[in-house]
Parts: C-alpha cells; structure tokens; sequence
C-alpha cells in the first residue's frame, strides 16, 4: 500500500511559506462526518476493555457488577444532556441502528393503528433507506420538502398528516446544512394529533440544548462519535410517560435493554458515550459561543475577499460549527484538489461514492454546477483560529485562481447573463 506519510489518507502539498504557529496539516474541519476522541473519553473507558472488563449481565459475581454500574451511571449521563431518565435511554450499535429501530419498531407495533409515516427529503440516509424499506412492507411515506432555506413549512406537515398516521420522523439539525428545525412545534402538533414524534438527533445533542420535554420528542437518535465519544455506539431514548413509546424490538436475543435490543452491551463504548455526554453537558454553553464566532469569522472573511459566494441553510436556526458555502464560478472538482490540505466534505459527486451531487443542496433548489462548488465546514471542539485563518486564507486563494481560468466567471463579470445564453449541444 502506498503511503502519503502522515497516515491520514490526505496527500499534502508541499508549501514553500512556513506555516502559522499552531497549524499542523492536514488541517481537520469535518466535524459532521466523525469527532475525535476527547482524551478524557479515552481515560474514562481505559479500565473497561482491561480490569473491568465483566458483562453487564452477569448477576452473580462482581465483574458484571462493575460493568453494569459503569453502564447505568452512564445511562444516567447520556438521559441527563436531553432532559430524560435513565431508563428512557437504550444503548445501541449507533444512530443508524437507533434510526432503524424507531422506525422499524414503531411501525410493527402500531399496525393496527395506522401505516402512514412523515418524513422529509433532507433527512440522512439512515431514516430515508429505512422509510423506503417500510414502503417496501405496505406503509405509505410522505416525504415532505424543505423550502428554500432548508427548514419545513409546519403547513406543509399539517396537511400531510390524516388519520392513518403513526409517526412523525423529521431530523433536529441537518448534517450537511446545519439547519435546526422547529422541534417544539412539531412535537406539540404531534402530540395535538395523538401522533408519535421521533427525531434523529445525532448532530444536534450535545451541541445546542435539546430537552425531550421542552421539545416535546418522543423518540431520537444520537451517536457516540459526533460528540467526541467512540465510534459504534449510539443510544435510543424512547419516552415512557405521556405518551409510553412502545417499540417493536428488531434484534432478538437475551433480551437486553428491555428486551428493545438484545446482544451483550459494548460497555467500554458506553461509558464512553456517557462521559462525552457529560462533557458536551459541562461545556455546551461556551463551545457553542466559539465555535459561532469561529463560524462567523470564517464566513466573513469568504464574504470579504469573494465575490459570487453564498452561504446555504437558514443561518439564523443553525448548528453552532456549520458553515456551508457555495462559491459559485468554479470546478467542484479543481476545487477540492487545490485544497488537498485540509479535510471538509464537499457537495460534489468526487467525494462520495454515488455520483451524484448532495441530495440536500438539491432540496434547497441549488443546481447541479452550484451545488458542485459547494462546500461544508465542520467546526469542531479542536478547532483553533489560526486553522480557521489557514483555511480560509487557503480557499480563497485557490478560489481566486480557479476564477482567473473561468471562461463563466470572465462572462459574468462582463454582464453577461448565462441564463440567456443557448449552448451547443455536444
Ligand atoms: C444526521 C445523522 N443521522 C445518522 C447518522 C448515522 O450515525 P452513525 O454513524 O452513528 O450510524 C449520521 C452520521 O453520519 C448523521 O449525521
Ligand atoms: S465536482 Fe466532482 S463531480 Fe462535480
């Protein structure tokens, strides 16, 4: 296997200027895709994979106590960041297990009651591929638009809704725009009409104040790993009072978590879930203020030095570290090469592996060439300013130069208006 030397996958371009003091590259500003783990994390779960290693379910000697102490002190992290009890919290394998389980197990259990669902087009795979699952399986989907900013319109959700309606599944923020939709208000037409409201909140807990109660959710989803915990743990938290949740179990075995999700429980990633809980908790307040600033700051200074660029998403109901900014005029493509540096997730076909262009960007009416020259900013606790100043400094120069080749970019700036113009067909 070839290796670029900084066993990151991302190839570094040589640079001839030094770089800022506190600048290391490959500079790491996707904080939506994954986080790294907080080192006091790591130090929480050490003993759990070595000394304590029991299972939790062993009732008959001290190594399961120990486990499943660490596992209920835990439980009580991770209810106590969303405002719920301890036994309202079912660890899982992540949010897309969370995800399917919601869905899957509402679906089965309420039958009887009815097989409509409500959805919308932004949400992440892991709710769409499963919505389309259930059509497989007789339930009727509705996916409902976002408009231009990327929030719902609650008419739109009034109207879809009819008598044979189960479950409203509608994300708290979006992972590529960072948009906040409004929980509250749809929990509580939720709960008006008697319908279940589940929400998947992997990018939202831990980052802005979500309250189940407040919020009136009945159901979400969250991850370990987008909130400086371990990878492949996540937990659902089902509501027990007003309404009870009842969920169909969708993995049988021992009849763990109350018989929601049997296999024996990762307990190291839990209690890793539960600390990074508890840090999120701790600092919220004041992360959430930096990395609004960083935002900012960053935003400003595309702004400032560009023309031709926007950003996409309602700004005003949005995720603390998310920036996502077109800028228009340049190749996707040429793009990310040029910043080869630094790892931000694009809207364009290159990064993923279906070639086409992001789905969201597209339910915000972007075209294929916008949302191609789209790309997303994931800040995140380990960011700093000076990196913040490095990517943008990076990005606008590449950008510049791209520009300066852009036949499109030389006509707009001539005043020609390229709606007008017919092209060849080839
Ligand atoms: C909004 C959203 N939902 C669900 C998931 C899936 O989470 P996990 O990686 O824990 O399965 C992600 C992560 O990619 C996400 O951003
Ligand atoms: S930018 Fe790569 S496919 Fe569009």
């Amino acid at each position: 296997m070839s290796s670029n030397g900084n066993g990151t996958g991302i190839i570094v371009t040589e640079s001839s200027t030094p770089l800022p003091e506190g600048v290391h590259l490959p500079i790491y500003m996707d904080n939506h895709a994954t986080t790294p783990l907080d080192p006091r994390v790591l130090e929480a779960m050490m003993p759990y994979f070595t000394s304590t290693f029991g299972n939790a379910a062993s009732r008959n000697h001290s190594f399961g106590w120990e486990a499943e102490k660490a596992v209920e002190n835990a439980r009580e992290q991770v209810a106590k960041l969303i405002g719920a009890t301890a036994k309202e919290i079912i660890f899982t394998s992540g949010a897309t297990e969370s995800n399917n389980l919601a869905l899957k197990g509402i679906a089965e259990m309420y039958r009887e009651r009815g097989n409509h669902i409500i959805t919308q087009v932004t949400e992440h795979k892991a709710v769409l591929d499963t919505c389309k699952k259930l059509e497989k399986q007789g339930y009727r989907v509705t996916y409902l638009p976002v408009q231009a900013d990327g929030l719902i319109d609650i008419e739109d959700l009034k109207r879809a809704i009819d008598d044979k309606t189960i479950l409203v599944s509608i994300m708290y923020a979006n992972n590529e725009i960072g948009v906040i939709q409004p929980v509250a208000e749809i929990g509580k037409l939720c709960h008006e009409k008697g319908i279940l409201f589940h929400t998947d909140g992997v990018q939202a807990v831990g980052k802005v104040p979500v309250d189940v109660q407040k919020d009136n959710i009945d159901v979400l989803s969250l991850s370990g790993h987008k909130i400086y915990g371990p990878k492949g743990v996540g937990a659902l938290y089902v509501r027990r009072r007003n309404p009870r949740v009842q969920i169909s179990e969708q993995i049988n075995g021992g009849g763990h978590e109350r018989g929601m999700r049997s296999g024996t429980l990762n307990v190291p990633g839990i209690v890793g879930l539960g600390k990074a809980c508890e840090i999120c908790g701790e600092e919220m307040a004041t992360e959430a203020k930096r990395e609004t600033e960083l935002r900012d700051y960053l935003r400003a200074k595309f702004e400032k030095a560009l023309d031709y660029v926007h950003v996409n998403g309602n700004m005003e109901h949005h995720l603390p570290g998310n920036l996502n900014m077109s800028f228009v005029y340049v190749e996707g493509e040429s793009l990310l090469m040029g910043i080869n540096d630094i790892a931000v997730s694009s809207g364009s076909a290159c990064t993923s592996a279906t070639l086409e262009p992001s789905y969201v960007l597209k339910a915000l009416g972007l075209g294929d060439d916008v949302a191609h020259s789209s790309i997303r900013f994931g800040l995140g606790r380990f960011n700093t300013k000076a990196e913040v100043d490095y990517v943008s400094d990076k990005l606008i120069d590449v950008v510049q130069k791209l520009r300066e080749l852009s036949p499109l970019y030389e006509m707009v700036k001539e005043g020609i208006d390229l709606s007008k113009i017919e092209w060849a067909a080839h």
